[in-house]
C-alpha cells in the first residue's frame, strides 16, 4: 500500500461561474462514478436548489442534516449504505459539505462539493471539520473529486456567509507568518509553492476588499476563487498550515469556551488581527487586516463577535493548548499581553 499523505490530492473539476449549476451533470458525469448519487444537504440549501440538483442527477437519494456532528455523520453513513451510495454529493454550505466530506472518507467512496455559501475554505479543501469533541480543528480527508460553485447562488446566500468566507481569507497571512516562524523556530518542514499561493489569496482579498459588495456577483466569484485556491495551498502542504495559525488556534478555542456565537471565519478575522499585532508590532500589517474586514463589514471586535472581552482574553491566552501547532503563541502568553494587544488593536 503506498503512503498517500505524501500525494498532492486535488479536485479534477472545478467549475465556478454564474449558472454552473447546470453543469454539475457533466462535471460528474467526467469522473466515470457509478451507483447512487447520495445528496448530503442542509435545510436551506435543499429547499433552494435541491430539485435543481436532483434533475441533474438520475435516480439520485437525499439525506439533510441538521448540524454538524458525529451523529450526523453517522446518519448519512447509514443513508449511503441502505441506498448502495457510490458517491456523495454535499449540498450547501460548511455543515453538509464537511458531513459529506467525512461520511465519504469512512465510507471509501468519491465525494463532490457544491457550495451554495462561500462562507469558508473547508468548502473546497481536503480537511474535515466537525466542531464536536475534544478537537475542534480540522482532519485530514479526501477533498471533493469536483466543486461546481454557482456565483448565482452564492451571491443570494445571506452576505455576512461571504464576509466570514473573505475574512478566513484574509487570515492566510497571520496563518502563513506562523508557518514561516515555525520553520525558523522549530524546523517544521515549510512549502514555498504552498505558502507563497495561500499569501497571495490573502493579498487579493485585502486589494480587491473595496469590491466586495453585497448583491453584486463578481463579489462570489473572487471570494470562491480564493477559497479554491486556499484548499489547493493545504492539499500542496499536506496540512491546513497555509491557511491555519495562531488565529484559528484563537477560534477553536471560542468554540469552545462561548460556542455558536459568532461564524468561524469571523472568529480567524479578528484572532487574525491581533495575532499580526503580536508577529510585527504596532507599524505593522494589523490595520490593513482591521480595515480590510471592517469595509467588508466583517467583525473586528469582541462585541461584533458576541463575545464578552473575558471570554475572548480566556481563548487567546490558551489557544496554545489546543494542538501540537507552534505559532507567534508560542506555548501561551500572559493575560497582560493578551489584554494590551487586545486593546492596542481596538479588539476590546
Ligand atoms: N473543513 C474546514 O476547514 C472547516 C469546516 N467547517 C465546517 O463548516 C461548518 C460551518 O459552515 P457554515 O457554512 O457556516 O455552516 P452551514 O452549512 O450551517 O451554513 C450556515 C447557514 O447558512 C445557511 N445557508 C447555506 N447556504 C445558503 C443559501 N444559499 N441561502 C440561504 N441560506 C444558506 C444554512 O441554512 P440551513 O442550516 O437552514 O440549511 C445555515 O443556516 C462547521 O460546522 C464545520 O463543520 C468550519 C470551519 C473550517
Ligand atoms: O479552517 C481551516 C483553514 O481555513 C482549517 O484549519 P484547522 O486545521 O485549524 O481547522
Ligand atoms: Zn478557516
Amino acid at each position: 500500500m503506498f503512503d498517500k499523505s505524501t500525494w498532492i490530492r486535488l479536485p479534477r473539476n472545478v467549475v465556478v461561474g454564474h449558472g454552473v449549476l447546470a453543469e454539475l451533470g457533466d462535471a460528474v458525469g467526467e469522473l466515470y462514478l457509478s451507483g447512487t448519487p447520495l445528496v448530503v444537504t442542509s435545510p436551506s440549501p435543499n429547499r433552494i436548489v435541491g430539485d435543481r440538483v436532483r434533475d441533474q442527477l438520475p435516480d439520485s437519494e437525499t439525506v439533510v442534516v441538521e448540524e454538524a456532528s458525529f451523529d450526523q455523520v453517522q446518519k448519512v453513513i447509514d443513508a449511503a449504505e441502505r441506498a448502495e451510495a457510490g458517491y456523495l454529493v454535499g449540498l450547501g454550505g460548511g455543515k453538509p459539505i464537511d458531513t459529506a466530506k467525512m461520511a465519504s472518507d469512512e465510507l471509501d467512496v468519491g465525494f463532490v462539493s457544491v457550495p451554495t455559501a462561500a462562507s469558508h475554505d473547508g468548502i473546497v479543501s481536503g480537511r474535515g471539520s466537525i466542531p464536536e469533541g475534544d478537537t475542534r480543528h480540522s482532519v485530514a480527508a479526501e477533498p471533493p473529486l469536483a466543486v461546481v460553485a454557482d456565483t448565482e447562488v452564492i451571491a443570494d446566500a445571506p452576505w455576512e456567509l461571504t464576509t466570514a468566507g473573505c475574512a478566513d481569507i484574509i487570515s492566510n497571512y497571520t496563518a502563513v507568518a506562523d508557518w514561516k516562524l515555525a520553520q525558523r523556530l522549530k524546523g517544521v518542514e515549510y512549502s514555498e509553492y504552498g505558502g507563497a499561493l495561500s499569501q497571495m489569496t490573502a493579498e487579493m482579498l485585502v486589494d480587491n476588499a473595496d469590491l466586495i459588495r453585497p448583491g453584486l456577483e463578481e463579489s462570489a466569484w473572487i471570494v470562491v476563487k480564493a477559497l479554491v485556491a486556499s484548499g489547493v495551498a493545504m492539499s500542496i502542504a499536506g496540512s491546513s498550515r497555509p491557511a491555519s495559525g495562531a488565529e484559528h488556534l484563537f477560534s477553536h478555542q471560542l468554540d469552545r469556551i462561548a460556542p455558536g456565537r459568532a461564524l468561524h471565519g469571523h472568529q480567524v478575522g479578528v484572532g487574525s488581527i491581533m495575532t499580526a499585532y503580536l508577529h510585527d508590532g504596532p507599524d505593522g500589517l494589523w490595520k490593513d487586516i482591521r480595515d480590510a474586514l471592517a469595509s467588508l463589514d466583517a467583525p473586528t471586535t469582541a462585541e461584533g463577535l458576541g463575545v464578552s472581552d473575558e471570554e475572548l482574553l480566556e481563548a487567546l491566552t490558551s489557544a496554545h493548548e489546543i494542538r501540537d501547532r507552534y505559532t507567534v503563541l508560542g506555548d501561551g502568553i500572559t493575560e497582560k499581553a493578551a489584554r494590551d494587544v487586545a486593546e492596542t488593536t481596538g479588539v476590546i
